[in-house]
């Protein structure tokens, strides 16, 4: 297991800090390439460990050479990547904090029998695949239309209920596989607690034909239990009978006793287990809202193209090694050059909540300041995710990335095959040519002797020139697959989990607790109290006050 170790104590990080003083200047992408042209097949790796899979991981156009590769691999090594990586994989109880093992590479693991790993932690083996059996038979049910309602109809229209972890995997899912989806069952997520949510969701919905999924681990969540609470209300004003919630809600949650006490039945829980991180549940119980809208042999796909990602994380080495290479990389610029973002920009718009995902996904496992032995760290921990499906994003953010003063690394995502080649395919081409056009761009730039040649008579105006100039040398990575099927996103999606992990192991920290997200949650319960009226108002700030005062004084 990792020993929580500062990364600057390791020889490595002060080598690789040395390295970037030394020769960060000489690291020019228009130089790298001219000098070597083998740069792109030495830097690039593919991915085909799966059936229906195929990815290329091209990261040539980083502010890399050998030297500085070969020092990062060591960094990995001296920070015993692999031995923290095999940790997780055989079930120790790697969140330390919370005295948990970190196994959502359980749930798509194979029984043994069948070739998956041996796991010794309760559940991880067969009842994972009980409850995969459970999601199956449910989902099967629901979609051929003999699930009926209180009222003897068909369901359709699934609301899921949850936030956060509970929230943003199954609605990235659907919608990057929305093309594979039951069209004519409709989709719903409702995850905040602004009423809005909630409303907008069961003013077009009908609770006869409507199915309430209620996502939470803890099943505990403020906004969640209050949420499910509303559309229980609501479906009770029809529905009349609270015989009827049996056909109506289900639950999805390690806390069985929580899940009752709310009326549903232990038979209508889906179970999962505290070793499954919030951020890492989609593929577990959390999944049903996917099972039900693609189906679950899309879903089952989906696990399989995860788990061969898992494969290759756990017995690729590290110098081929997709996630490891993408998690290196990151802390080049992270630790190195000072770059505090990193842009994730996928060239399909299916995947417009990628994004999304992997801001909780990575921030929430990586925005921590303390090692896990409790030292504070001297150095950056995880990067600010952000981003949008191209071409979007060019008409609104990438000028700074062009030429802002902000070094921000960019992850492009695009597939070789539209799902939907309309205009003869147009569209994809041109969709193609930008995802290529923006990597090289950012890389190469424009220098000033190419804008004065294109502005001709006007070069004299010094100030447009300099205006035009791109400075170039911005790094990328660059990652293609065939198509946006459901093991292609298993695959990938698991790519960026081990990222995280590699990262997190290297900063020394606890990549799998969230204790950042406490604080707020307990102030909100204590101010909740106090809203009644102005002198109740007491322990805070005058700011805090203040505000909570203007609020009460023009509340109608
Ligand atoms: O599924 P739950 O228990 O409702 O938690 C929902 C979310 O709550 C908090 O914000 C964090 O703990 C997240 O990691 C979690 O995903």
């Amino acid at each position: 297991m990792s020993s929580g170790q500062a990364a600057s104590k390791l020889s490595s990080w002060q080598k690789l800090k040395q390295l970037h003083q030394s020769k960060s200047s000489s690291l020019v992408l228009k130089d790298l390439f001219k000098a070597d042209s083998s740069r792109f097949d030495k830097h690039s790796l593919t991915f085909s460990e799966a059936s229906d899979v195929s990815i290329l991981l091209d990261y040539s156009k980083n502010l890399i050479d050998d030297e500085v590769l070969s020092a990062l691999f060591e960094l990995a090594r001296e920070a015993k990547v692999e031995n923290f990586r095999d940790s997780m994989f055989s079930g120790e109880h790697i969140n330390t904090s919370e005295g948990r093992a970190v196994l959502h590479v359980a749930l798509r693991n194979p029984l043994p029998k069948d070739g998956g790993w041996e796991i010794k932690e309760e559940g991880a083996g067969q009842p994972v695949h009980d409850v995969l059996n459970h999601m199956k038979e449910f989902s099967d049910s629901v979609r051929s239309g003999q699930w009926k309602g209180y009222s003897g109809k068909a369901i359709d229209t699934i609301i899921n209920i949850g936030i956060g972890g509970s929230d943003l995997g199954p609605v990235m899912v659907c919608e990057a596989l929305k093309s594979y989806s039951k069209r004519d069952l409709k989709m719903i997520f409702v995850s905040n607690i602004d009423g809005t949510d909630i409303a907008e969701a069961l003013r077009s919905s009908d609770p006869e034909t409507t199915l309430f999924i209620v996502a939470s681990k803890t099943f505990t969540t403020q906004e969640t239990m209050t949420n499910a609470e509303t559309a229980k209300e609501w479906f009770l004003k029809t529905a009349g009978d609270k015989e009827h919630v049996a056909k109506h809600f289900v639950a999805l949650s390690t806390n069985t006793q929580g899940v009752t006490s709310f009326g549903i039945a232990e038979a209508n829980m889906f179970q999962f287990w505290d070793w499954v991180g919030g951020r890492y549940s989609l593929w577990s119980a959390i999944g049903l809202s996917i099972c039900l809208s693609l189906g679950f042999d899309n879903f089952k796909q989906m696990l399989d193209g995860a788990h061969a990602m898992d494969k290759h994380f756990k017995e690729t080495p590290l110098e081929k090694n997709l996630p490891v290479v993408l998690a290196l990389v990151g802390i080049w610029y992270n630790d190195f050059y000072g770059a505090q973002t990193q842009a994730l920009l996928p060239y399909d718009q299916y995947m417009k909540r990628f994004a999304d995902y992997f801001q909780q996904g990575d921030m929430e496992s990586n925005g921590k300041s303390v090692t896990k032995d409790g030292s504070r760290v001297d150095y950056e921990t995880g990067p600010i995710i952000w981003g949008q499906s191209g071409t979007n994003g060019q008409h609104a953010f990438y000028q700074l990335i062009h030429q802002g003063t902000k070094l921000i690394p960019c992850d492009f995502l695009a597939p070789v095959e539209s799902q939907n080649p309309v205009a003869g395919g147009k569209h994809h081409e041109i969709l193609l040519s930008n995802f290529f056009a923006q990597p090289e761009a950012l890389a190469f730039g424009k220098t000033e002797t190419q804008v004065r040649e294109e502005l001709g008579s006007q070069s004299s105006n010094e100030a447009l020139v300099k205006s035009k100039i791109f400075e170039g040398n911005k790094p990328t990575n660059s990652i293609m697959f065939q198509k946006l099927n459901p093991a292609t996103l298993g695959s990938l999606i698991a790519m960026y989990e081990h990222k995280i992990h590699v990262q997190g192991a290297v900063w020394g920290i606890n990549s799998y607790d969230q204790m950042g997200v406490e604080l707020g949650k307990v102030l909100a319960k204590a101010i909740l109290g106090q809203l009644g009226s102005e002198g109740d108002v007491k322990g805070h700030d005058s700011s805090t006050t203040g505000l909570i005062h203007f609020y009460q004084k023009n509340r109608k």
